[in-house]
């Protein structure tokens, strides 16, 4: 089967003060329909240019990212993103910050009501749907994130470090809680993180980058069950795979001092 998404030689570059930077060098990457990949790397090494790639918000110099076989071109309904800060209307309710997408789109009012109650319930947020942002603890805004992402009915979902601001329970529990989500809404994601256990955890596949240039530095195939359990977590297999991308994480090469044509 073609894949869903497809990274084609992207290479970007951004202008530090009059001389190139590669922020990416020559990614290539396929990710299949319903897969989870998560992307790990040390900081700079590239990983949010290589989302906002994928969603269409910075164009590489070279390469391009396929979706259906499909060049992107900018944003899209099509790719949900979900970045690190909530980014919810602060005075809008849930309930109208999950329906806004569906508004836009001119989904009919009593359709969007049914869609967005749906998502509500699924991430857990019904005794609060009538709340405002202010109102709710960090997991609770991310939460309705992530609900407002999946009412527009996105077969992408790109997460940018989406649980990096909350605290170390909340985090298990919110990972926990998309897993679910995703298990019976089942679409392509990529998710970027600093946390190797999330990495692993998640996960069908962990994509290590390396810095200076931005590249793939290794793949590494996830082959634990869903859905993943605190049985898991403890598992030696999963302590196996985490030492790995830990090491892989932390024991690079050095960078590059330039790229090769
Ligand atoms: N708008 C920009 N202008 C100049 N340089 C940029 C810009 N955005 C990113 N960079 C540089 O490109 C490199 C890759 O940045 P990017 O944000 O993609 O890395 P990252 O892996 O997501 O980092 P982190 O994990 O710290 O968030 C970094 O060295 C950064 O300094």
């Amino acid at each position: 089967m073609a894949p869903k998404i497809e990274f084609r030689g992207v290479s970007h570059r951004f202008d530090l003060g009059g001389s190139d930077f590669a922020a990416l060098d020559r990614v290539d990457l396929d990710i299949a329909d319903g897969e989870f990949v998560t992307v790990v790397g040390p900081s700079g090494c590239g990983k949010s240019t290589l989302m906002n790639v994928a969603a269409g918000l910075l164009e590489p110099a070279e390469g391009s990212v396929l979706v259906d076989g499909v060049p992107v071109r900018g944003p899209s309904p099509q790719r949900g993103v979900i970045f690190q800060q909530y980014a919810l209307f602060p005075w809008m309710s849930v309930r109208k910050n999950v329906e806004f997408g569906l508004k836009i789109a001119g989904v009919g009012a009593a359709e969007r009501r049914a869609r967005a109650q749906y998502f509500i319930d699924v991430v857990g947020l019904t005794d609060f749907a009538d709340a405002l942002p202010k109102t709710l603890s960090g997991g609770m805004k991310q939460r309705c994130a992530i609900a407002r992402a999946y009412a527009v009915d996105p077969t992408i979902l790109l997460m940018d470090e989406p649980f990096g601001a909350l605290d170390a329970l909340t985090r298990v529990q919110l990972q926990d809680r998309l897993l679910d989500t995703w298990s019976r809404e089942r679409r392509t994601v990529l998710f970027i993180t600093h946390d190797v256990d999330e990495a692993v955890y998640l996960a069908n596949r962990v994509i290590v980058m390396a810095a200076r240039p931005g590249r793939v530095h290794r793949v590494i195939e996830v082959d634990l069950p869903y859905p993943r359990t605190e049985e898991i977590r403890l598992s030696a297999e999963f302590a196996e795979l985490r030492g790995q991308v830990w090491h892989s994480v932390y024991h690079q090469p050095t960078p590059l001092e330039r790229t090769s044509p």
